[in-house]
């Protein structure tokens, strides 16, 4: 596991950083998720300097993504059960299997020394000293070959739980949606790090020209093979940093999320409702499809991340969009109180008080099909949650529908490929909302998306997981 003794000098006196990141884990136990801005807190809380900074993120995001395979590896050299010890103990044994695991570059001395080191520091918090107990278990997951892995034909769900590190109820569903092959897929696509993405700007720039402003400050990328608008990048780096930046020459997105806007098939001169759309990825995708004529109404209901939308759009070059910020089922059902009032002539003109030519639904989900993005949705999301985030979607779908113009089109998606979150939300809104039909959404995509078409005629990207996130949408037209 070692590698170039220069390159581990800092990470080795990096303990800074494996404390901060000690304390984020517990801070994330506690409040049973990841927030925005712990990170920023943290570091800091600590005054991390930037490699500090970026080493605890790295540990965090690590052992979020990896917590059950590291539980299972550290539970067979432990006597107790790993979930039950303190939550700080707990924190170290992980962040110190985490390292041991999965970081060449760190040396195995310093992942056991420093993690007995940490936890020694917590021993008057904790009521007792920890630290021959962290040794013992670090140390012995160091000297002890892999085990074998549990089997998946004989138990599928422990099996690929422990090692995709994924939450048995997930697994559980995911096996019994798909069958074990397909889950086994879609586990192991949680481990794996996505691309850095980007989409290109068409308003300011085209792919080629981007790339060649890539490879002249030598950044080493290549188009997507699916979207036409998309780089990858062949190494993570600072997106600020990056040429054309501030120039608004790109916007970061998964591939899959860069084919969704295409399926509106929207024109300039149209008017567009985004009804979630903040942190406004699509909006202006769509404006660029609109070659910036027309009007988009961009809804969200979270104040900050609608002020995302708009700085976005400056830096895009986009000047079509009306930001509203609000529930979006409130606003409609405030319109329409209003419409009926008998003073409905002489009101005021609001956002929504035209019907909409496209009307895009990106609604709130449960996030399954990008948790390689947020590895801590693994821990804190539940079946509950998939049901919940179903009651908001149907509403959502049924009342912005009443938006659309007839003869105009709606689409719906979600960063989910659960039944209950997407084809089932539109078979039931098309049964009781006999005026839209689905329509397949085949026309719309580059050749290279058509393998992704449903035999519905949705889009699912589930396929490909390797590439993409699993990403679900389908198209309504309103009769005329
Ligand atoms: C999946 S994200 C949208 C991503 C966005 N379309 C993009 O491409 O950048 C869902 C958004 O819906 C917003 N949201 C959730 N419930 C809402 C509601 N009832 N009304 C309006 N916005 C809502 C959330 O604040 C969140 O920003």
């Amino acid at each position: 596991m070692v590698s170039d003794p220069q390159a581990l000098q800092p990470i080795d006196a990096a303990s800074a950083g494996r404390r901060a990141a000690m304390k984020a884990l517990v801070a994330i136990e506690k409040a049973g998720l990841l927030s925005d801005d712990l990170f920023d807190q943290v570091s800091a809380f600590a005054s991390l300097d930037q490699r500090d900074r970026a080493f605890m993120v790295e540990l965090v995001r690590g052992v979020l993504r990896y917590r059950a395979t590291l539980d299972w590896r550290l539970g067979l050299l432990s006597d107790r059960r790993i979930a039950k010890l303190p939550t700080l103990v707990q924190a170290v044994l992980r962040l110190g299997a985490y390292q041991l695991l999965y970081l060449d570059r760190v040396p195995d001395s310093a992942a056991v020394n420093e993690s007995v080191r940490l936890i020694k520091q917590q021993s008057r918090r904790l009521g007792r000293d920890w630290s021959g107990f962290v040794n013992a278990v670090l140390r012995g997951l160091l000297r002890s070959p892999e085990p074998a892995w549990p089997d998946v034909v004989q138990d599928p769900v422990t099996a690929l739980s422990v090692r995709y590190s994924c939450p048995a109820w997930m697994v559980e569903r995911w096996c019994r949606t798909w069958g074990t092959e397909r889950a086994e897929a879609l586990c192991r696509a949680t481990v794996e790090m996505p691309p850095l993405t980007l989409r290109v700007n068409r308003l300011r720039t085209s792919r080629t020209a981007f790339l060649a402003e890539l490879a002249a400050a030598n950044v080493a990328a290549s188009p997507t093979l699916i979207s036409e608008v998309g780089v990858q990048l062949a190494r993570a780096t600072s997106v600020a940093d990056l040429p054309g930046y501030a120039a608004g020459h790109f916007y970061v997105e998964d591939e899959a999320g860069q084919l969704i806007p295409l399926l509106l098939d929207v024109q300039p001169g149209q008017r567009v409702l985004d009804a979630c759309a903040a942190p406004g990825g699509k909006t202006t995708q769509v404006a660029a499809l609109m070659e910036n004529r027309g009007t988009i109404v961009a809804v969200d209901r979270a104040t900050a991340r609608l002020s995302l939308v708009m700085e976005n759009c400056r830096r895009l070059g986009v000047n079509i969009v009306t930001p509203l910020m609000g529930d979006m089922r409130e606003l409609i059902q405030a319109e329409t109180a209003s419409g009926a009032g008998r003073w409905a002539v002489a009101r005021r003109e609001s956002a929504l008080s035209v019907p909409f030519d496209r009307i895009l639904l990106d609604a709130p989900c449960s996030g399954l099909g990008v948790l390689r993005r947020h590895p801590d949705g693994k821990w804190y999301k539940t079946p509950e949650s998939i049901a919940q985030h179903r009651l908001v979607q149907q509403d959502l779908l049924a009342e912005t529908s009443r938006l659309l113009r007839p003869g105009g089109v709606l689409v719906y998606s979600t960063c989910s490929i659960e039944p209950e979150e997407t084809e089932s939300i539109i078979d039931e809104f098309c049964q009781f909302h006999c005026e839209f039909q689905r329509e397949s959404v085949a026309p719309w995509l580059p050749p290279a998306g058509l393998p992704f078409v449903t035999p519905q005629g949705d889009l699912s990207t589930m396929a490909n997981m390797n590439r993409m996130d699993a990403f679900f949408a389908a198209r309504v037209r309103r009769s005329e």
